[in-house]
């Protein structure tokens, strides 16, 4: 596949519900072996915009460009370069953490060694207990390594690392560090601005919708005035008044 130089691009891109806008006229562009944050409370429009780049859910305007070719046009062959972190209820009741990474792995054309990954994970001596017997961080990393089997270009990870202890999520950061040195595109969301300001190469933080930031950690402090990013953060989403 011809390699674009962006590896997501998104304009004007809004979708309705129910008479009203949750996103309104996105513009997004992920560089090529950056990682990219998109930030804002709850109902913000966090998984909504992933779904919409995916494709899996239809936008009532705008376009949204992966790897450079049209998710809604394209599929199959986005699909092998792409990966997408699982969400609870993703897996059939009883599977077990072998067969699930078995599964996805014959999937694709040039899948990743998942029994490395699961042992990267932390979670190499669950491999033969059922799934919804891990704990909830055990999951949540079995879920990360799901969307790393086919080799990726280009990760989703939407609330990367919630539920995870900190250990877990300093191996978690750790992993897609190294990843990242590798080419691979991280297009993360996230509550932790702890996490964020150690991944993040840009982010994009949305309010209702509606992008109140972007760019990098250094420049929402500056242009926030705030020392620490996640005052800066919090300062643009409005989270405090809110609350
Ligand atoms: N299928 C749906 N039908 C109606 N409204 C929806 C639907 N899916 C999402 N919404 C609404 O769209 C808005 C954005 O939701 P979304 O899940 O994208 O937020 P989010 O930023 O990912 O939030 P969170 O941090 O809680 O995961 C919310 O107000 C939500 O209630």
């Amino acid at each position: 596949m011809r390699k674009a130089k962006e590896a997501i691009r998104v304009s004007g891109l809004t979708k309705i519900y129910n008479g009203k806008k949750v996103l309104d006229g996105l513009n997004l562009s992920v560089k090529n072996g950056t990682v990219f944050g998109l930030l804002g409370a709850n109902g913000a429009g966090k998984s909504t915009t992933i779904e919409c780049i995916l494709g899996t859910r239809r936008a009532e305007q705008g376009t949204a460009l992966v790897l450079g070719r049209d998710p809604g046009k394209e599929r199959r062959a986005l699909f092998q370069k792409v990966g997408v972190q699982f969400q609870e209820g993703d897996y059939q009741p009883e599977i077990k953490v072998s067969e699930i990474c078995e599964e996805i792995a014959c999937l694709y054309d040039s899948p990743s060694d998942w029994r490395e990954l699961c042992e990267r994970f932390g979670i190499g001596d669950k491999l033969k207990n059922a799934v919804k017997s891990l704990s909830g961080g055990e999951r949540q990393r079995l879920f990360i390594a799901l969307a790393l089997i086919p080799a990726p270009e280009l990760v989703f990870l939407d609330e990367l690392t919630t539920g995870l202890d900190a250990k877990a999520r300093r191996t978690v950061w750790k992993i897609l560090e190294d990843l990242k040195a590798q080419g691979l595109t991280i297009f993360l969301t996230s509550h932790f601005m702890d996490e964020v300001e150690a991944l993040c190469d840009e982010v994009c933080i949305l309010k209702k919708g509606k992008t109140v930031f972007y760019g990098t950690i250094e420049q929402a402090k500056e242009q926030s005035g705030c020392e620490k990013f996640e005052d800066a953060y919090l300062k643009f989403s409005d989270e405090e008044a809110d609350a």
